[in-house]
């Protein structure tokens, strides 16, 4: 990718995703001079749980750090500053003195505190948080997830209240790992990650005291709140030692940022192991009422905080891997549109992949998978087609609901992500929408979003505008499907999306 000629400088930003650790050095234009990545083992220890282990994230961190500065040819003094995004949500619990993670980190996707969750929302419902939180009572978030181990890792509550405990979203523990560790690491989150925790308050940017009680989470554990670009500190130790860590943003808001919707009303939707849209609103949080989150989209600095719509998917680049790896359907990931290619249509078949309950907008933990409307008829391919048609769908549902909420007409959707790659997806999506789908030049725009906020901490783009001339666009879809076949389809859909709802009770608990 890269070769002798390369001159700096550079930013490195590094993205600890869900299914991969990467790291891609930018240039000034924001292009790609190298990357390198490594995947983690994704651990199941019962059905509804998901584990990683932070030990061999951090690890792999380290190496594709150095893998990729190889790869460019450069040192560290060619680094003015590293950028830091993550996969969302994911919690985990680390004594300061060793280093070593107490348990397991439990994944965005683990569904084990859904029980929590429903005794925290007794007789006041999902919505208790929500006025200063965003957020509605769900597993998804990292709050009840600390409570969970808080509550079960042995011994750990009094370890944490004794002051021994940090608690950390991944952005928390690779910052924490790379300035020092036990020598000096600097523990802190920024405000987007800390708006997933359900623990801060979107309206000061601070712990909120109240619900640090009622979610008996001890305030000791908590990192330093601070924003999404400035200097954290520094990096001690391996290939960039000495380089400012200079962002950190969670990952959806990293692609909001790397896609430059840093205007009231425009959107983003990535497309990797989840789908999620974000719609920035400016500087004020918009609340929903159709089922959508409110979250923090990015604070440059000591400016005001810019907010966004997020409507969040739980399955859909996972269900391409699900048929891949537990049924055996395809051999990769991009044969599935080989596959679904060689029919007209789905045959019947609608998939609603519910395997963590439903996300935005049913916010339902009850739900579960099904395939409806199946026949003699339906194969392979039909299934292959239902499986793309549920990520398109699945959008088109939260774009219903953010024009609801923001009363913003969806007028073209900027995509990004692993199944964006697939065109037939694209021209479903495009077809849904009824409206243009648009892919920039950079598809990798999680790191890009978190390499132009450090840049912009430490001066090495000047403002957003600077930013924006960075984008262009490769690709295009345009819509094709009729009205009325685009309304049938929908409303069979949603039938099948009932469908999936209420298979959770007391005959089927998961626990
Ligand atoms: N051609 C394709 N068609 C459909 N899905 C794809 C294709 N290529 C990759 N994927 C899916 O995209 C996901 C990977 O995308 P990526 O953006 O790297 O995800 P993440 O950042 O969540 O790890 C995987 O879940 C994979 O199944
Ligand atoms: O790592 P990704 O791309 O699957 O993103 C995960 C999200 O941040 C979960 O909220």
């Amino acid at each position: 990718m890269t070769d002798a000629h390369t001159t700096g400088p550079f930013i490195a930003a590094i993205d600890q995703g869900t299914t991969s650790s990467r790291c891609i050095v930018f240039d000034t234009d924001g292009r790609i001079v190298a990357v390198d990545q490594k995947e983690h083992e994704q651990i199941f220890p019962k059905p509804g749980w998901v584990e990683h282990d932070a030990t061999e994230i951090w690890r792999n961190v380290q190496e594709v750090v150095a893998g990729a500065v190889s790869k460019a040819g450069i040192t560290s003094a060619d680094v003015e500053a590293i950028g830091i995004t993550n996969q969302r949500e994911t919690t985990l619990l680390w004594d300061r003195h060793t280093g070593e993670p107490v348990h397991n980190a439990l994944v965005w996707q683990d569904t084990r505190t859904d029980a929590l969750c429903k005794e925290l929302g007794r007789n006041v419902g999902q919505d208790r948080f929500r006025r200063e939180t965003g957020l509605p009572l769900a597993s998804y978030f990292a709050g009840p997830k600390a409570r969970w181990l808080l509550d079960n890792v042995e011994g750990l509550r009094e370890r944490a209240e004794r002051g021994d405990i940090l608690f950390g979203t991944m952005d928390s523990w690779v910052i924490w790992n790379l300035t020092g560790g036990t020598e000096g690491g600097v523990h802190v989150t920024d405000v987007t990650n800390a708006s997933r925790t359900m623990l801060m308050n979107l309206h000061t940017m601070e712990w909120d005291e109240k619900i640090l009680h009622s979610m008996d989470v001890p305030a000791a554990v908590l990192p330093e709140i601070r924003s999404s670009a400035e200097v954290y500190g520094r990096a001690k130790g391996g290939v960039l030692d000495g380089v400012p860590v200079a962002s950190a943003l969670g990952d959806q808001q990293a692609a909001l940022f790397g896609q430059t919707c840093f205007a009231q009303g425009e959107a983003k939707s990535t497309y990797g192991t989840g789908t999620f849209m974000l719609m920035n609103t400016g500087h004020r949080p918009v609340n929903s009422y159709n089922g959508l989150l409110t979250t923090v989209g990015y604070r440059i600095g000591d400016q005001a905080p810019v907010y966004a719509l997020e409507g969040s998917i739980a399955v859909t680049g996972s269900l391409v891997q699900w048929m891949r790896d537990q049924m055996g359907l395809i051999n990769s990931a991009a044969e599935i549109e080989t596959l679904a290619s060689s029919v007209e249509d789905n045959g019947g078949a609608y998939f609603v992949p519910a395997f963590s309950g439903l996300f935005a907008p049913y916010w339902r933990p009850d739900a579960r998978g099904v395939i409806a409307g199946l026949t003699r008829y339906v194969t392979k391919a039909h299934i292959a087609r239902a499986v793309l048609e549920a990520t398109a769908w699945q959008t088109r549902e939260i774009s219903d609901a953010m024009t609801k909420d923001s009363g913003v007409e969806l007028t073209a959707l900027k995509v990004d992500g692993g199944m964006t790659s697939n065109n037939l997806l694209m021209q479903t999506l495009s077809d849904f929408l009824d409206a243009p789908v648009v892919r920039p030049m950079v598809a990798e725009t999680t790191c890009l979003g978190a390499a132009y906020a450090a840049g912009l901490a430490v001066g090495f783009w000047p403002d957003t505008d600077a930013l924006r001339a960075n984008w262009r666009r490769a690709a295009e879809w345009t819509p094709r499907m009729d009205a009325a076949t685009r309304d049938r389809e929908y409303r069979s859909w949603l039938k099948a999306v009932r469908r999936s709802m209420g298979w959770l009770d007391e005959n089927t608990a998961e626990e």
